[in-house]
């Protein structure tokens, strides 16, 4: 595990790329996750975002980059489904990341537990925490309760959250004007050129996924721009957005 410190060093100004796929998607299957990754660092990648104790050990077999790693289980009772619990947390530690990101929001836990009492386990066992949230309040919640950094990763994932097919770049501007831990940017970065506006905002890092590592999502942007001409090319199941929906 890299230190706090230079985990944020290294990743400063720099692109991390998610790889995930879950059981229903084409690419699912931690042997692909891990070439993803290693197609992602021959490219140029900082860091790679990850999902599931499985994924995680497969990605470090073919690269030597951050993980911000995450598991995603769904629980009856909630919605919060990005590391709920101290389960999912300690399936993490187990597999050796170097960050673990959470679902920050102040929606009902599983299990009875909290958000408070889940940053304060992850901060007893030295680990450095992310915190994906929707909203400008729900960061200064997290910030209040000591994570390390947050990011935007939420917004538009919940009821509540500006619901929209670009980035929350609105989000991104009031965090990084008021908060002095790192922002990363983070949700529907479709495009280099959105990677730059971010990082000119003032985000930390940069997260991409579906736009580099959800081929069947890629296929459809490119179909849905025939679509849009008028072309007749046959639809894809989903928008991104929604695909995204699915997932969760
Ligand atoms: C909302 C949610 O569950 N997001 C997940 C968080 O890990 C992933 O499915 C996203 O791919 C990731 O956040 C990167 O975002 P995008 O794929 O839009 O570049």
């Amino acid at each position: 595990m890299i230190s706090k410190e230079i985990v944020f060093e290294q990743l400063k100004g720099k692109l991390v790329v998610s790889c995930q796929a879950l059981e229903h998607e084409p690419l699912h299957g931690a042997d692909v996750m891990g070439k993803m990754a290693k197609a992602a660092y021959v490219g140029g990648a900082s860091g790679i975002r990850a999902n599931s104790a499985v994924d995680i050990m497969a990605i470090k077999e073919y690269v030597d980059l951050p993980i911000i790693g995450l598991v995603k289980r769904d629980y009856p009772g909630s919605d919060v489904y990005i590391t709920a619990t101290t389960k999912e947390a300690d399936e993490l530690i187990r597999a050796g990341v170097d960050m673990i990101a959470i679902d920050a929001t102040t929606r009902t836990r599983p299990n009875g537990e909290s958000l408070e009492s889940l940053i304060a386990y992850l901060k007893s066992k030295g680990q450095t925490i992310m915190a994906d949230v929707s909203t400008y309040e729900e960061a200064i919640n997290a910030v209040e309760l000591g994570v390390d950094c947050v990011s935007t990763t939420m917004s538009g994932y919940t009821p509540y959250s500006p619901q929209q097919c670009e980035p929350d770049f609105t989000l991104l501007k009031r965090l990084v004007e008021t908060i002095k831990i790192p922002v990363f940017a983070e949700g529907r970065i479709s495009t280099p050129e959105e990677v730059c506006q971010a990082l000119d905002m003032g985000a930390h890092t940069v997260v991409v996924g579906s736009a580099i590592t959800r081929p069947q999502e890629i296929t459809k942007r490119f179909v849905q721009s025939i679509q849009n001409k008028g072309g007749n090319q046959d639809a894809g199941t989903n928008g991104i957005k929604e695909q995204i929906r699915r997932i969760n």
